[in-house]
């Protein structure tokens, strides 16, 4: 469901951000771990056609982000919760997320069974009313994975979902996407946490100074040495959220 081939992301002053990434991946809920800086979010932007890579091409669901109405047919189909995420602070939990779902064209009859579904999932049925000012940052860092569940994405791509969430709704959180994954979506979660891998993900690619450093199962990940060790820093283990 994604391919890239070959990717690179040059910045004119920072210089290669993402340098030669081949990466495939499937159905399924997989994990992107690395440290500050590795290009973790500058990939999420390429693999949600909001940046075109600088040489290298792209696949995503069979389709090539480079033509115009290809990339119209990808996005139709992708949901995307950006690093950054900002929301219209005078509209109601139900207003936004029935402009998201209008904006990725879900039919007009059903954007309301999919708000509603969409709250649900992440728990804030009972805020569905309420203006997005007065919710707390996690409460809104939920309305940002709402807004990119609500069309059913068959291409989804978090970048750090699970900064704000406290420890029961991070747990819920796995749950949901591994609910998602049960579906054939594919799930791609960019994290700083552990847990969130070992909770939620099939398996993991760690990216480091641009490059996939590491790329299998957890467990494979363990037997590798590790997180720290796989970036060459055997004392610097993915943080778990208590540590
Ligand atoms: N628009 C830009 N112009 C110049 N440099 C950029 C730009 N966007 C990102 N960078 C640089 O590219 C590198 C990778 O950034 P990116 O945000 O992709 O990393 P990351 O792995 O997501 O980091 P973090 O874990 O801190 O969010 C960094 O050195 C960053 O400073």
């Amino acid at each position: 469901m994604i391919k890239a081939e070959r990717v690179c992301v040059r910045h004119r002053r920072r210089g290669l951000v993402l340098d030669g990434v081949d990466l495939e991946l499937g159905p399924g809920v997989h994990g992107l771990l690395g440290p500050n800086g590795a290009g973790k979010s500058t990939l999420l932007r390429v693999l949600a056609t909001a940046a075109a890579p600088t040489e290298g091409a792209v696949t995503l669901l069979d389709r090539s982000p480079r033509i115009p109405a290809q990339r119209l047919e990808i996005r139709r189909r992708l949901g995307y919760l950006p690093q950054e995420f900002g929301v219209f602070r005078g509209y109601t939990v139900r207003e936004f997320l029935s402009y998201a779902a209008w904006l990725r064209e879900v039919p007009g009859g059903r954007i309301r069974g999919a708000v509603e579904d969409a709250v649900r999932a992440v728990g804030l049925d009972g805020r569905v009313d309420d203006k997005l000012r007065t919710l707390s940052g996690g409460m809104k860092q939920r309305v940002g994975i709402a807004q990119a569940i609500v069309n059913s994405p068959s291409l989804l791509l978090l970048d750090e979902p699970s900064v704000g969430l406290d420890p029961h709704q991070r747990t819920e959180f796995h749950a949901l996407l591994r609910g998602l994954s049960r579906c054939g979506a594919c799930v791609v979660v960019s994290t700083h946490l552990m847990e969130d891998v070992e909770g939620a993900c099939q398996d993991v690619a760690v990216l480091d100074g641009g490059r996939i450093a590491f790329r299998g199962t957890v467990a494979a990940l363990t037997r590798a040495g590790g997180y720290g060790r796989v970036i060459g820093r055997p004392d610097g283990a993915a943080p778990r959220q208590d540590g």
